[in-house]
Parts: structure tokens; C-alpha cells; sequence
């Protein structure tokens, strides 16, 4: 019987691998609880102390009021026990997948269960094995319907091989588990969660500095679960102190408020939640806690009261109408993380597993073959590795019980990708590759931020033009991959790969071949472009230059990482020479130039949430209308490479277009949404004279097609 809830997940996937999906899940199934908790808020506010008290080895550990500042991410997978506790995944891992394993040998082999975890426990003599063993056996109890499947293949596989030879491999394998996880193992105060399909909970902990916020980007999804902490003895309009001050990668300046980072995260999060078309109610999923109670003054209701004073005040900054609201848990939490015994941990992580149960991707069920897969790329992260080459993991594959094949595994791959549990794009060099831990790119992007680094004399002059004008000569590259660690530098050409796929760098083409350009040698790194832009205007509104109305992308909900536009920096340089003045190149902190052709260029800036573009002609006498297929050429590669960075699929921007009379462009003034146009012929301008801006003025240039179909449309 096949599945009618295909989780959503799978249904972005190509036909091949929906159809590789459903022939995997014919061969068993099995309902997946796993929640990804997002710990986030600034550096310092308590949020590896909070978390420190949601697991139960951290609590245990003396010195738990001593943290270190976490570096990127800090991620923990941890399994729910019956007492509501969590407990880390590497200890019960052997009960997990020995358990899980148990089920699908026994389901489908008829033999007597008890066999299987007496000799899996006999293989064992120390008494934590023995209690781990114990537990093996107690989850036969759980009768998960999802197991009662015909497995196929593994029948078929049982008429190719003796019987005894699967159950001994099972053994074999559910005992190696137990193995590797017998230290620590003293933890028999409550036992698995049976009855709740295995929950499983991966807390990340997001490192506060505001340096890896551009990063911290990618890894944020709609199957998240978030906490956003907030320190409550620091006043929102506080600023955050300057120490840090690493924050304009990630467009928060110097003097940013506690209040900015407070925004910063709802609009990320709510940017990242595929929530922006409206097809679907948002559930909440974003719990707010206050830190630091024992430093609030006033009663315990005093100081409830102000915390929740205070997420409101928070709150209110954002529009009436925000979507944000939506994506709030109306339940808040303020806590004191030097006593762990507080009951609001309790109550937290109960909140946390019955949000996460609302959700639509709970309870989804995926193929039981999966689990081997999983357990494969679980155990290559227990022995620390990073990033692993994907003929490693086909090997894996091919020791497991039902090895995956190919094909199958490319789909398991992409998914996990989807889900935030590996980065693996499939797609020209990178798909040879797999990355275990979203750390790895962190510190991967980190290595290019110049910091204190020890630099060869020999290539000092390159470097300060690098901090100068963000140009990664080949020495510099060099260079900086001598500074990195070795999980950085051995993989140096992923590296690359890797920054040029996510557009942090981009190398830049030759000009003197017109468009015709080829990559030059070097790179050219966006997100540090700091050179400040000369008078806008000049730019921006060349007088008597024929140019195109603006065209801007303006971001709902106010809010654009300024990252997005690197990026698009990023994408503009590998499609097109930079224009040079006085031989250096057109690239500036928020502008950018770019050589269309012998005599048209491209600008692009950006301001606030608003990201714009216009093409100017160099030549005075020239008509633009013999280049209107390049403007529609340009505006599609504008349009989908933003849309790209959001992976999203509906738009999180409008385009509008500048009333065309406007002589200097102004910031946020006379912007007209495009789409108003579909149904009239012409809008008012509110900002120059008196006047309205037509249709086909506005859209001739940079939407000719589109003004053709509507006019055709209304004919
Ligand atoms: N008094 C008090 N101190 C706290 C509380 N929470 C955290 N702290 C202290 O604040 C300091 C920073 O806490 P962390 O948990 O490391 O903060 P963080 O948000 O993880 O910091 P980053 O990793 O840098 O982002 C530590 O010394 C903690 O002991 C609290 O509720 N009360």
C-alpha cells in the first residue's frame, strides 16, 4: 500500500525520485518525529546555558555556569525519554538503531524477537550493556503499525541469503552500536519514549556573534522549531556593545539596538518559512524566553509581568499587520539558567515537542531503509568528520544491509539537504562531496574575513588590497588557506567550489572582449566590498544619459539581508565584465557597475529592503529600444537569482518601477508595483508634478513581454 501523505519535503523533488521514494517506502515505512531546535539570540544572553539545562548529561556536569562563547554552531542531537527528559543521541544510539533494526528483522523475518535481543544482550557483559540491552528488548513492546509493511526486498533478499545470515547481520550490527556507545551509559533514571515514534530533537546552538549571521541563513527552515532568547536586564534601545562589531555582513551596523537583533531573527526566520504566498496558515512555532530572572527585580509575578511587558514592547515595532505575529508560540518562558532544577525547563522542553507535534511534517513516514543511511551519516559525524567525499558514502551505503543503490541515494541526500541535516547540492563539482556539518561551512566563509592573521611579507601589499577593494589575488587565497585549519585547507578546491556556489566569491571577467569575457585568475569577495560609493546621484541618474526607468525589488516585511545583495554582486560579476573607472573597478559598499555591451551599462545598489537596478547608455543619440530583449535578459537574471537566495517558492519581493520622470532617483519615492498595471492603464504619481505614469512608460523597458500580453489580453 503506498503512502498518500507524501511529506512536503519529498514533493519538491524531481518525478524520478518521488517515484524512488514510493518504491522505498513499499519495502517498509516509519513515522519520522524529528525536531530541529534553533536556539538564537545575541552573543551572551544565555543561550548554551539554556540549552546546557535542556539536556540531561550537560545539567550533570559541574561548572555548568562557566560557558565558552560558541563558535558557529554547536549542534546536539538528543533522543526523548519518558520522563519528558532529553538525552544525547550518541549514548542511546546503540538502543536506537539496535531497537529500530530489531523491528525490521524481526517484522519481517517471523523469528521469535526474544532471540534477537537475548543474543544481542548476551554478546554483552558489563551491566550498562546489559541495561542498554534491556532497553533493546523493551522496545519490541511498541507495535508501530508502520512496521507491519511486507518488505519486499528484504524477502527477496531472505530467499537469496540464509536466514540466520540476516538475523546475524542484525545482531552483528545492533551489537557494533551498543558498543560504541557503552560509555556514559549510566543514565537509567527513565528510558526511551517508545510510544512516541522515536523523537528525536537536534538542539543547534547559534553562535550569538553577529559575524555569522550571513551564514547562519542557510540553515534556518520551515521545519524549525526556534527559541529566541533575550537578555532581560538589557533594555531593547540599549546598544549592542562595540566589541563585536562584526555585524555589517549581516547589515546590522555599529550602533545596533538588542530591539535590531530581536527583528533580525523574527524577519529571518519568517523570510525562511515558505510562508510568504499565504497558501498556508502559519503555525507557531518561534518561543520567546527571557533570561536572567534571578537578575530581575520584583516578585516572581513582578518579573513575569515584565518579561512579557517586554516581548510586547519588542513586538510592537513591527507593523499591525505583520505576518510575523503569526509565527509567535503565545507562551513564554523566563528563566534563570543558574538553577537547573528550575521547573521551566520542564515546561520549555514540554512546549517545544507539543509545538513541534502541530506541525504538518509530524508524523510524515519515510522508508525503513533509510534508517541505515542515516545511522551511516550519524556514525562518519561520531568520528568527527566534516565533510566526507560522496564515493565514501556510497561505500557506507554498500556495507549496510539494503544498501540504497545510486540513485536512491542522491534522493536520500537531496532530502536530508532539504531538511537542514547535510549540505549537499547535486549538481557539477559539489555533488561529488557532502557535507556532514553546517559548521564546516561556517568555518569555511570564516577564513576569508580578514581578522589578526599572520600574513607573509611577500604577500602583504596584495593583501591590504584585498582588505581594500575585496580582491582574493591567487597569493591571498594562498595565504588564507595556510591559516586555516586542516578540515578547511585540505579540501581547498570544495573551498572554493563551495564559495562560488553560495556567491560569496565570484571571479570577475575580462573586459577587453566586450561581453564576451573569461574568468580571470582571481576573485573577488562581495561582502567585503567597504569602498564608500561616490555622490549617489552621479550613479544612479546620469543626466542627459538615455537610461532606463529603476527597476527595484522591494522586500515585504521591510526587511533584506543585506548578504542578498553581495550575492546578487556575486551573480552580476560572473554574467558580466565590472565597469572600471580610472582602473579600478566600479564596486562599492551598496553599488555596483557592471559593462552590458560597448555602450550599455548595468547599476546596481541597494538601500534599507529595497534592492535597485537601471541600465544607462553611454552614447547620448542612442534609442533604447534596440535593446529591450537585453533590459528583459537582465531583469530575469536579477529577478531569479534573488528568488534563488530566499529558496522559496513564492516571491518575497515586489517589483515596482520609478515613475520614469523622476530626474534624480530617490530612496523609496515614487516606487509603482508592476503588477498594479495588469489592470490599469495608468497611476497617479504622487511625487513629481501632478501627473500619471502610463502603463506602457512604465513597463516598455524592463517588462516589455509582459506589457505586450496584457495589451493583447485587453485587445
Ligand atoms: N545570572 C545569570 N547569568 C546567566 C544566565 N544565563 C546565562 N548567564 C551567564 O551569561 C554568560 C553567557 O552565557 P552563555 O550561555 O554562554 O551565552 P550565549 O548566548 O550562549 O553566548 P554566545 O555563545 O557567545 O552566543 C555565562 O557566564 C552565563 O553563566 C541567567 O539566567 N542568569
Amino acid at each position: 500500500m503506498l503512502s498518500d501523505k507524501l511529506p512536503k519535503d519529498v514533493q519538491q523533488l524531481d518525478d524520478k525520485a518521488i517515484t524512488l521514494f514510493y518504491k522505498a517506502l513499499e519495502h517498509g515505512k516509519e513515522k519520522v518525529n524529528n525536531i530541529r531546535l534553533m536556539v538564537v539570540g545575541l552573543f551572551g544572553v544565555g543561550k548554551t546555558s539554556l540549552v546546557n539545562n535542556l539536556i540531561w548529561e550537560f545539567r550533570q556536569k559541574k561548572n555548568n555556569t562557566k560557558t565558552l562563547s560558541t563558535e558557529g554552531i554547536a549542534i546536539h542531537r538528543c533522543k526523548l525519554m519518558t520522563d519528558g527528559d532529553w538525552c544525547l543521541d550518541t549514548e542511546l544510539k546503540g538502543v536506537k538503531f539496535g531497537g529500530r533494526i530489531q523491528k525490521v528483522v524481526c517484522n519481517n523475518n517471523q523469528i521469535s524477537r526474544n532471540t534477537l535481543s537475548e543474543t544481542s544482550a548476551n554478546y554483552e557483559t558489563s551491566s550498562s550493556h546489559d541495561l542498554l540491552a534491556e532497553r533493546v528488548t523493551s522496545t519490541e513492546d511498541h507495535e508501530s503499525q508502520s512496521q507491519t509493511e511486507p518488505l519486499q526486498t528484504f524477502k527477496e533478499r531472505m530467499t537469496l541469503h540464509k536466514e540466520d545470515e540476516i538475523l546475524q547481520h542484525g545482531i552483528k550490527f545492533a551489537k557494533k552500536m551498543l558498543e560504541t556507545t557503552s560509555e556514559n551509559s549510566e543514565k537509567s533514571k527513565a528510558s526511551l519514549d517508545e510510544t512516541k515514534n522515536e523523537i528525536t530533537v537536534s538542539v543547534w546552538d547559534f553562535a550569538g556573534q553577529t559575524l555569522y549571521y550571513s551564514t547562519h541563513q542557510f540553515f534556518l527552515n520551515e521545519r524549525s522549531i526556534y527559541v529566541v532568547v533575550m537578555d532581560m536586564t538589557r533594555s531593547l534601545k540599549d546598544i549592542v556593545s562595540k566589541s563585536d562589531g562584526l555585524g555589517i555582513w549581516c547589515g546590522l551596523v555599529d550602533s545596533c539596538t538588542y530591539l535590531d537583533i530581536f527583528k533580525f531573527w523574527l524577519n529571518a526566520i519568517h523570510m525562511n518559512s515558505d510562508c510568504q504566498s499565504g497558501e498556508r496558515a502559519i503555525k507557531p512555532t518561534v518561543i520567546l524566553v527571557g533570561t536572567r530572572k534571578d537578575k530581575m527585580k520584583g516578585s516572581a509575578e513582578e518579573k513575569e509581568n515584565n518579561m512579557n511587558l517586554y516581548f510586547d514592547n519588542a513586538l510592537c515595532s513591527f507593523d499591525k499587520y505583520s505576518p510575523i505575529f503569526n509565527h509567535i508560540n503565545k507562551k513564554r518562558f523566563l528563566v534563570n539558567n543558574l538553577s537547573p532544577k528550575d521547573s521551566a525547563f520542564v515546561e520549555l522542553r514540554k512546549e517545544i515537542i507539543s509545538l513541534a507535534a502541530k506541525q504538518d511534517y509530524w508524523d510524515e513516514e519515510y522508508p525503513v531503509r533509510w534508517i541505515h543511511m542515516e545511522q551511516t551519516l550519524d556514525k562518519m559525524r561520531d568520528e568527527k568528520r566534516q565533510i566526507v567525499k560522496i564515493k565514501d558514502v556510497e561505500k557506507e551505503d554498500l556495507e549496510n544491509i539494503h544498501p540504497l543503490g545510486k540513485e536512491e541515494l542522491t534522493s536520500f541526500l537531496e532530502l536530508q539537504h532539504k531538511q537542514g541535516n547535510i549540505i549537499f547540492f547535486n549538481s557539477g563539482k559539489l555533488k561529488d562531496i557532502v557535507v556532514l556539518a553546517p559548521q564546516w561551512i561556517i568555518e569555511a566563509f570564516k577564513c576569508f574575513i580578514p581578522h589578526n592573521q599572520k600574513i607573509e611579507a611577500t604577500v602583504l601589499k596584495d593583501w591590504e588590497e584585498y582588505k581594500k577593494y575585496a580582491i582574493l589575488k591567487p597569493n591571498v587565497l594562498d595565504e588564507v588557506m595556510k591559516n586555516s585549519p586542516p578540515y578547511i585547507h585540505e579540501y581547498r578546491s570544495s573551498v572554493i567550489n563551495y564559495m562560488e556556489y553560495l556567491n560569496v566569491i565570484a571571479k570577475p571577467l575580462t573586459s577587453e572582449e566586450g561581453i564576451t569575457g573569461i574568468p580571470l585568475d582571481f576573485h573577488i569577495v562581495p561582502c567585503l566590498l567597504s569602498r564608500a560609493p561616490p555622490p549617489l546621484h552621479d550613479f544612479t541618474s546620469p543626466p542627459d544619459k538615455p537610461q532606463t526607468p529603476v527597476l527595484a525589488f522591494v522586500f515585504c516585511g521591510k526587511f533584506l539581508p543585506p548578504s542578498f545583495f553581495h550575492r546578487l554582486v556575486a551573480v552580476c560579476i560572473r554574467a558580466w565584465p565590472i565597469s572600471q573607472e580610472r582602473g579600478r573597478y566600479c564596486l562599492f559598499n551598496g553599488l555596483a557597475i557592471f559593462t552590458l555591451n560597448d555602450i550599455y551599462t548595468l547599476r546596481i545598489w541597494y538601500m534599507d529592503y529595497i534592492i535597485y537596478a537601471r541600465i544607462v547608455c553611454c552614447s547620448e543619440n542612442e534609442k533604447l529600444d534596440k535593446f529591450i530583449w537585453l533590459f528583459q535578459e537582465v531583469r530575469r537574471k536579477l529577478k531569479k537569482s534573488l528568488k534563488d537566495f530566499v529558496h522559496q517558492s513564492s516571491s518575497v519581493f515586489e517589483e515596482c518601477i520609478q515613475c520614469p520622470d523622476m530626474k534624480v532617483s530617490l530612496h523609496n519615492e515614487g516606487l509603482f508595483i508592476v503588477k498594479q498595471f495588469k489592470y490599469k492603464n495608468a497611476i497617479a504619481c504622487p511625487v513629481c508634478n501632478p501627473h500619471a505614469v502610463t502603463r506602457s512608460n512604465a513597463m516598455k523597458h524592463w517588462f516589455k513581454e509582459r506589457l505586450d500580453r496584457i495589451e493583447t489580453d485587453d485587445e
